[in-house]
């Protein structure tokens, strides 16, 4: 069927005409991560025909059960980039340590970090998921990336986006000029640019969080759902709805297309760990959309691209979307930060938050 949207190779080139600085292997750097999520949407579709579906028994690096198809995905997004010499060096959430080029393939400029499948609890089920990306220059082009190379923060990003494999597969992206989504048209296999320069509304009625987790949260996270459950009788003076996929690409989809705010915060449920999410392969790139957008996205305590990151897999509390919620969030995290730090570290501290919030 004709069409007269741009294909992802057309936008880039006219954004390389719009802005000289974008270079050409970082295009075709995009278009291989491209090619990469189309053949695991197909994957995807397959589902069961194809005994893509369960698990795998094995434990990853991020101490959590792989799912086949994270494997299978991790495996597609290696294969596609590996040869296209454009990279350094790759860093995965399923990896343990960076995934150095083979010597057969020339290396490149860049780096390129990846969660190859978000969201894996809903694979099964059959709801949305995803694959999240990051682009990064190598400190040394042309030579093997070491593991230290990728601890760069989010401000260095040069490109980040998301493959959403849900009803259609959408592709979101930024090269640092905005936000761009384009659809997988599957009867000639290209993405077709379906939305430009998209902006996030400042204000919102709707939040997502898992409230499971609400003996853990910090007093601060506590106050603000509470008061967003308050609705009209509370101090916002307003009814929220609320959303919860557990899969923050379909989540940072949805935000994305109709607002909201979005709170994985930092909890007491395992004091080791600095959150849930990880720095390198979600939030970063998440949040460089996010900015690009309009809206922003914190720690709770500072701007997520500001972060330097001390490890491949480190973890954090992630807070984004509309902005002026995430400034609120922001705001109560500072109120709350002189508390008494052992009671605050209590398990049932967010409980009684919620009294004394109330009052
Ligand atoms: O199961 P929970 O605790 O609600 O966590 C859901 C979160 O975990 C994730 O699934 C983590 O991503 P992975 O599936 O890549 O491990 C996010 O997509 C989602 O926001
Ligand atoms: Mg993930
Ligand atoms: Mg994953």
């Amino acid at each position: 069927m004709p069409t007269e949207r741009s294909t992802l190779t057309q936008f880039l080139a006219e954004e390389r005409r719009r802005h000289p600085g974008l270079c050409a292997d970082l295009s075709s750097l995009i278009v291989d991560v491209a090619l990469a999520c189309k053949a695991i949407s197909h994957r995807i579709t397959t589902g069961a025909l194809t005994g893509v579906l369960g698990g795998n028994d094995v434990v990853n690096v991020q101490g959590e059960q792989q799912q086949k198809l994270d494997v299978l995905a991790n495996d597609i997004f290696l294969r596609t980039n590996e040869g296209g010499g454009k990279l350094a060096g790759m860093a995965s959430e399923e990896l343990d340590t960076p995934y150095a080029i083979p010597s057969r393939h020339p290396r490149g400029q860049y780096l390129l970090t990846f969660d190859p499948l978000d969201g894996s609890s809903n694979i099964d089920v059959n709801v949305s998921v995803g694959s999240i990306f990051s682009i990064l220059r190598a400190p040394v082009p042309g030579a093997h990336a070491q593991p230290d190379d990728f601890l760069q923060p989010g401000t260095e990003q040069v490109a980040g986006g998301y493959a959403i494999y849900g009803p259609s597969t959408v592709l979101v992206l930024t090269v640092g000029t905005g936000v761009h989504a384009f659809t997988l048209d599957p009867s000639v296999g290209e993405f077709l640019l379906t939305r430009q320069d998209i902006k996030l509304p400042a204000s919102t009625a709707e939040f997502a969080i898992n409230t499971s987790n609400r003996r853990f949260w910090q007093p601060a996270v506590a106050r603000y759902v509470d008061e967003c459950l308050a609705g009209t009788s509370g101090p916002r003076q307003k009814d929220f709805n609320m959303r919860w996929v557990a899969s923050l690409v379909a989540e940072t989809h949805r935000i994305l297309t109709r607002g909201g705010v979005f709170l994985y915060p930092r909890d007491s449920k395992d004091p080791a760990k600095e959150g849930r999410l990880r720095l390198l392969y979600e939030a970063n790139p998440i949040a460089f959309l996010i900015e690009q957008a309009g809206g922003k996205a914190s720690t709770g305590h500072e701007r997520v691209l500001d972060v330097r990151p001390a490890q491949l897999h480190q973890r954090i509390g992630f807070i984004f979307g509309a902005r002026e919620e995430v400034e609120r969030i922001e705001r109560y995290h500072a109120e709350h930060s002189g508390g008494d730090a052992e009671e605050q570290s209590h398990p049932l501290y967010g409980f009684r938050g919620l009294y004394r919030s109330a009052s």
